[in-house]
This record gives structure tokens, C-alpha cells and sequence, in this order.
């Protein structure tokens, strides 16, 4: 089976391409596949197949070529996946799978548009979509926060003065409300930073991610915490700088709606035996 493996500010992809669907990819072959130990390693695998040929895409096949099939590294699926989506921009690009520097990409959250320019890529992601209130907790810390749909569930949780962001423990799923968040949630804690020269706002995040556990980046996740951060300074618009332990995303909301831009790298490509693999779990 044929690979290539890439990220985006470290939050790094097995990429398969399938173009006519046929791979036979099971949550079990994924968690293998993204075992950082006994196999690729990865945050997660983006499928690249065909919309024409997905189930779940076929009816926008007039919309996009392509479809990102997002699996989380313990075999789940998800809706959206921010730095995901720049890197599968990246392959097809790199690939001579789409022409020119602009094209669409359909994801489960819906269709966006992809913009490479140079080593950035931005895309216009879906429009957070700020909810309840809710808790994050880190045994025994309760941290509160606020429900953010961006097309996949997230919960954003500013830090109260004194607490550091680098002392919380991630290697555990903080608790949040099954009740809010049935499908389960990404949870991201912030600091706000001093202001840096051509944002309006700057902050800091970690995140854990829903079936990933802590990664390096969350783009979804960059976005929920930019629309709480703009929300809390009273700003109807702006562009937020966001700090993450692989490096900054930027998040902006014009009238237009919003854009999520940052890095997005390949960096090998090889061929795994799925027989070699031992099967998770
Ligand atoms: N790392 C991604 C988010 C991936 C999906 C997430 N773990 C979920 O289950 O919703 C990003 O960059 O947005």
C-alpha cells in the first residue's frame, strides 16, 4: 500500500490515495497504520478519494474533485480537520491532482476552497458556531468554557490568571459534559498574549484532541479558540494569531466569513505491508 506522510504545524497525516474508493480501510487498519510505535505514525489518515466515488460525497460530486476522508488515529471519524485539509490541499497539488492554486475540497463539514500561496496555504473553513457553556476538567481543576461547532465539536476553555498552560497534564482526556457533547469533544485551553505587530488579537493553545489525545496543532481547534478570543475582546472581525507547540496557525474573520491559513508539508512517501501491521487494540 502506498504512502505519503505530511503535516501541518506537526499535527501529521498518513495520506492514502484511493481515487476510485477501493482501499479497504477499517478503523483497525487506521489505528495500525497510525501507531507511532508498530507502524507509520500519525495523528491521523486523509483519504483522498474521488467524490464521485465515496458514498458520503457523491452527491456533491459537481462541487469538488475530491473528498478528504478524515479518520482520527484510533480508527474514528471526523467532520473537519483544519491542519488535515491544508496538507491534503498540499497533496493534490503536489500530485498534478488539481490545476492551479485555488481549488475546492469537500470535507463531512461541508465545501471549502484551498488558496496556496507559497509555503502558506489558507482555507475558507466553516464558520464557527459558539454554543453553551461547559467545563473542561483536569482532575482536580475545573476549567470553564464554551461549546464551538466548527463542524466538528470542540470546547474552549480560557485559562483564569495563574495558571499555566505548560503545567496542565494532556497525557489523560480532560472530563467535559456527555450530555453537551454526545459524539465526545476536542478540548483546547488558552492564554491570551501581548499583542503582536499585524494581529488583532494573539493567543496560546494546547489541545487534546477527540481520538487523537494531544497534538501538536488542531486547525479546527485554532478556529473555535480564535471566535471565542474575538468574541471576548468585543470584535466583530479580525485576525487572530494562534500559538500552538508546532508552530502558528492564523485565524481570520472578515464580513466574508473566515479563513484558517498556516503550513502544510509532505515529507516522505513509501510503501507499508497492511499483513505486517499489528491489528490495534
Ligand atoms: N487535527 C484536526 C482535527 C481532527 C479531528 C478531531 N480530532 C475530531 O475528532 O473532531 C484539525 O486540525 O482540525
Amino acid at each position: 500500500m502506498q504512502f505519503t506522510k505530511g503535516h501541518g504545524a506537526g499535527n501529521d497525516f498518513v495520506i492514502l490515495e484511493d481515487p476510485d474508493g477501493q482501499l479497504p480501510l477499517t478503523p483497525s487498519l487506521v489505528a495500525a497504520l497510525c501507531d507511532r510505535h508498530r507502524g507509520i505514525g500519525g495523528d491521523g489518515v486523509l483519504r483522498v478519494v474521488r467524490t464521485a466515488k465515496h458514498p458520503e460525497a457523491v452527491d456533491h460530486a459537481a462541487d469538488a474533485e475530491w473528498f478528504m476522508d478524515y479518520w482520527n488515529a484510533d480508527g474514528s471519524i471526523a467532520e473537519m480537520c483544519g491542519n488535515g485539509v491544508r496538507v491534503f490541499a498540499r497533496y493534490l497539488a503536489a500530485s498534478r491532482l488539481v490545476e492551479g492554486a485555488s481549488f475546492p475540497i469537500l470535507t463531512r463539514a461541508g465545501l471549502v476552497r484551498a488558496v496556496l500561496v507559497g509555503d502558506t496555504i489558507a482555507v475558507d473553513m466553516p464558520t464557527p458556531r459558539l454554543g453553551a457553556a461547559g467545563a473542561a476538567t483536569i482532575v482536580p481543576l475545573t476549567f470553564p468554557g464554551t461549546a464551538v461547532d466548527v463542524g466538528n465539536p470542540h470546547l474552549v476553555s480560557v485559562l483564569p490568571d495563574g495558571v499555566d498552560l505548560d503545567s496542565l497534564d494532556l497525557t489523560r482526556p480532560p472530563g467535559f459534559d456527555p450530555a453537551l457533547f454526545p459524539a465526545g469533544v476536542n478540548v483546547e485551553f488558552v492564554t491570551p498574549q501581548p499583542p503582536l505587530d499585524g494581529f488583532d488579537l494573539h493567543v496560546r493553545m494546547r489541545v487534546y484532541e477527540r481520538g487523537s489525545g494531544e497534538t501538536l496543532a488542531c486547525g479546527s481547534g485554532a478556529l473555535a479558540v480564535a471566535a471565542v478570543a474575538l468574541r471576548d475582546a468585543g470584535h466583530e472581525t479580525g485576525t487572530v494569531a494562534v500559538d500552538l507547540l508546532g508552530g502558528r496557525l492564523t485565524a481570520t474573520r472578515t464580513g466574508a466569513g473566515w479563513t484558517l491559513a498556516g503550513p502544510a508539508v509532505l515529507i516522505a512517501t513509501g510503501e507499508v505491508d497492511p499483513s505486517a501491521l499489528t491489528p490495534a487494540g
